[in-house]
């Protein structure tokens, strides 16, 4: 085959129409330039094949990606590819996936490839709702001003009936506790249906309203196949509850985008756990970013989204995770802001470092750091809310355990990192 072909798809004196997509991608060429690698992809996720053709329609040749830009980059190659809009499906985060995010990853040609980042102009992104929410929406119906939101994964993450399941949550939604959380892997078993929960969890959610005075939500993991996932949202809705979780990266980008018009009917808000994104977004030098696929999920509509801590269990630097939460909560046309979800590994001894880190306007979720308090979930939900509201208000978390034996029982066992 010959190389010509590729170069066709290269033309670094290019500058791009506002109306195109840009991809930026990471390469390292297999035995080939790296001007015949970045023409290669740009080929294979647009219009071309392995050859040449006896023929190319008008559109075709008017649909070609070109790469405007190619520099070195570590021991790779940084690219810079231009895509008509006329190789997109309007409104189809799938069908752009397909492309940008496709055949590319597995060509010979290349050593690795990852999607760094893609930039879709207004006439592409204005076809997608965004959040239904967002960090606006969700302040408001939650009646949280100032402060970032809390939330628990009951833990261990299975095994629990429905009835010890709500025992449970009386006892973190009464200590403190915003949101309570559904565990990734937590949707419906023979010994706690959904059906089952759904129906007990709110009402348990009405009672500590009631008794606090505060607003308290529930995440519940809906995700599964797609029609269960519709009848799950609307038996939530149905039972008055304000938000769904879904699995967005093993559910996928069609699932996502049918259940963003689901929920938008029944007024729900979309809690996005990433479990599975470290499979492609972990190597640095294949696969996509985080911070693509937290982008992508931003556009369908998602309301939080899980997108690291820095000081907890998970891997992910504190430079990509606040790259990420920047976007998210950034203005962004008529899509609106995301709250970052802080989960894995945290603890209240963590809180004042997190909140210096990443702000206010975070969801912080510990599991394991308020269900493995010595003297239980309750103390636990109180140890938590005590510390986020100590950092918030810059008093240090020591002075703080002085009126808190909660927090003073968590810093023995969990220490306490002190922000820099
Ligand atoms: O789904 C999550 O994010 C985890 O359940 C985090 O749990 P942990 O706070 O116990 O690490
Ligand atoms: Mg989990």
């Amino acid at each position: 085959m010959k190389v010509e072909w590729y170069l066709d798809f290269v033309d670094l004196d290019y500058t791009p129409g506002r109306d195109e997509l840009i991809v930026e991608y990471y390469f390292e060429p297999n035995g080939v330039s790296p001007e015949e690698a970045a023409g290669r992809i740009a080929s294979e996720s647009s219009i071309g094949t392995w050859t040449t053709l006896w023929k190319l329609p008008e559109m075709a040749k008017r649909s070609m990606a070109k790469v405007f830009y190619l520099e070195k980059s570590g021991e790779g190659y940084i690219a810079k590819i231009a895509y008509p809009l006329t190789l997109f499906e309007e409104g189809s985060l799938v069908q752009l996936f397909s492309a940008i995010a496709g055949n590319v990853f597995g060509m010979k040609a290349l050593k690795n490839l990852r999607l760094l980042d893609f930039h879709p102009p207004y006439e592409y992104l204005r076809h997608f709702r965004g959040p239904q929410y967002g960090v606006k929406g969700i302040r408001e119906f939650m009646g949280i001003k100032d402060r970032p939101l809390t939330a628990t994964v009951p833990k261990p993450k299975m095994g629990w009936s429905v009835e010890e399941y709500a025992e449970i949550a009386y006892e973190l939604w009464s200590g403190g506790i915003d949101l309570l959380k559904d565990d990734e892997n937590f949707t419906s078993f023979p010994f706690n249906r959904f059906e089952e929960r759904v129906r007990k969890l709110y009402r348990v959610r009405d009672r500590v309203e009631a008794e606090t005075g505060e607003t308290k939500e529930y995440l519940i993991n809906i995700t599964g196949p797609v029609d269960v996932m519709e009848r799950r949202a609307e038996l939530v809705a149905n039972e008055g509850g304000q938000y769904v979780m879904i699995d967005i990266v093993v559910a996928g980008w069609s699932a996502l985008q049918y259940m963003r018009e689901v929920t938008e009917d029944l007024g729900l808000a979309i809690h996005a756990h990433r479990a599975m994104h470290a499979a492609f977004t972990r190597n640095p030098k294949h696969g996509i970013t985080m911070f693509a696929l937290a982008k992508a999920a931003r556009m369908i509509g998602v309301d939080q989204i899980h997108t690291g801590t820095a000081v907890g269990k998970m891997a992910g630097d504190y430079e990509e995770i606040k790259r990420i939460n920047d976007f998210l909560l950034s203005k962004w046309e008529h899509i609106r802001p995301v709250f970052p979800v802080a989960s894995g590994g945290l603890h209240p001894g963590l809180m004042p470092e997190l909140i210096r880190l990443f702000g206010k306007d975070l969801v912080i979720q510990a599991g394991g750091g308020v269900m493995g308090h010595p003297d239980g979930p309750k103390s636990g939900a109180k140890a938590l809310r005590d510390a986020i509201e100590a950092a918030v208000d810059g008093i240090d978390l020591e002075e703080k355990a002085k009126s808190s034996p909660e927090l003073k029982k968590a810093l023995e066992k969990w220490g306490y990192l002190k922000p820099k």
